[in-house]
């Protein structure tokens, strides 16, 4: 009989790791002698993290919006078009950090009726610094939409565990045990972990159990059921997202690397993440820069197709006027 093509989801807010565990998660797979294909969405127009993978991975891009929502539909389709073309073994999903899981669960066991295809499991990716900030506000729509996110997942990553110390670590893992009784809990940095567990998993009926069971009890932080969205898929729920926005600028100035640095550092609390590619004055190379939660990273990059220096910046209600005033200012600067 055809073995049916795996899927997984990969959730988790903002900059919490998503894109270090699909990297993690591919190589197991190759490992195996096992064809990925990947199905990425990013807020942003444009989709960086994908320049950070292998690019003989078949990967299908969802921009400029989240997965959950407007282009949900889209969900859809993207997965037959890349299991009828690629026929990958495994479809790895990554949503935007924004993203609430349950919309994309329903998108993928929809298309499970005209595909054959399982959905295997929901990792999801927990920065345990920004977890522990928001428990200690206690209240918000990120914080409702990072428990969304935990409640229904499989599999929960405690990641970025190296920026948090043990008595934390240990307060953050009954938080989630308390939120998510079922899922396994992974302590990792950058998602270390022995992935093969993943696949031991799959052959056992334990895993999808435990996808199953989050799925289909009733859901505390959502206002309707599982069963209520597929008989009103247009069902007009208001998202706990819709507070995000995400700005895209391109950028036609290289930039004086030490003040770029100082201009990250200085980004406004509302600032949640931003990425992107730049040209430095001071050196020939081109960068591929993460801003995640205050921390910044760096990584040299020689893209194969042409590729535009950009800055994406999402975040909670933050001026653009204000940083497009300070953008300006540093071009200038890098120009003297
Ligand atoms: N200190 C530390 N940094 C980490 C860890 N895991 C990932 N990072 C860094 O965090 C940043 C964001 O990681 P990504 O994997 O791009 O996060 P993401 O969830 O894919 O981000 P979005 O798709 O934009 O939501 C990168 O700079 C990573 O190198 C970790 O365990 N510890």
């Amino acid at each position: 009989m055809e073995k049916p093509v795996y899927v997984y989801l990969l959730s988790g807010f903002l900059g919490s790791g998503k894109t270090t565990l699909l990297q993690k998660l591919i190589r197991e797979a190759e490992k195996r002698g096992q064809k990925s294909a990947v199905l990425m969405n990013e807020a942003g127009e444009v989709n960086l993290d994908g320049l950070a993978l292998d690019d003989t991975v078949p990967m299908s891009e969802l921009l400029g919006g989240c997965i959950c929502c407007s282009i949900k539909s889209d969900v859809g389709m993207e997965l037959l078009e890349l299991v009828q073309t690629h026929k990958p073994d495994i479809v790895w999903i990554e949503a935007t950090g924004v993203a609430q899981p349950l919309e994309i669960i329903d998108a993928v066991t929809e298309t499970s009726l005209y595909a054959k295809l399982e959905l295997q499991g929901v990792l999801t990716v927990v920065d345990a610094r920004h977890l522990l900030d928001r428990l200690r506000i206690g209240s918000g729509k990120t914080f409702k939409l990072m428990k969304e996110q935990i409640r229904v997942s499989s599999t929960l990553l405690l990641n970025k565990s190296d920026l948090v110390g043990e008595k934390e670590l240990r307060e953050l893992r009954q938080q989630l045990r308390e939120w998510n009784p079922h899922a396994d809990i992974v302590q990792t940095v950058r998602c270390e972990a022995d992935w093969s567990s993943l696949w031991t998993r799959t052959d056992e009926a334990g895993a999808t159990g435990i996808l199953t069971e989050s799925i289909d009890r009733p859901s505390p932080v959502t206002d309707h059921g599982h069963q209520e969205r597929h008989l009103h898929p247009q069902h007009d729920h208001h998202h706990d997202h819709e507070h995000i926005n995400v700005w895209t600028r391109y950028l036609d100035f290289p930039l004086d690397s030490v003040l770029f640095e100082q201009f990250l550092k200085e980004l406004p609390d509302e600032v949640y993440r931003a990425k992107g590619i730049v040209t430095f004055t001071d050196t020939p190379s081109r960068f591929l820069f993460q801003y995640a939660y205050k921390e910044s990273d760096f990584m040299r990059i020689t893209p194969q197709k042409t590729v535009h220096d950009v800055l994406v910046f999402i975040g909670e209600d933050f001026s653009r006027s204000d940083l497009e005033d300070r953008l300006l200012k540093l071009g200038v600067a890098s120009s003297v």
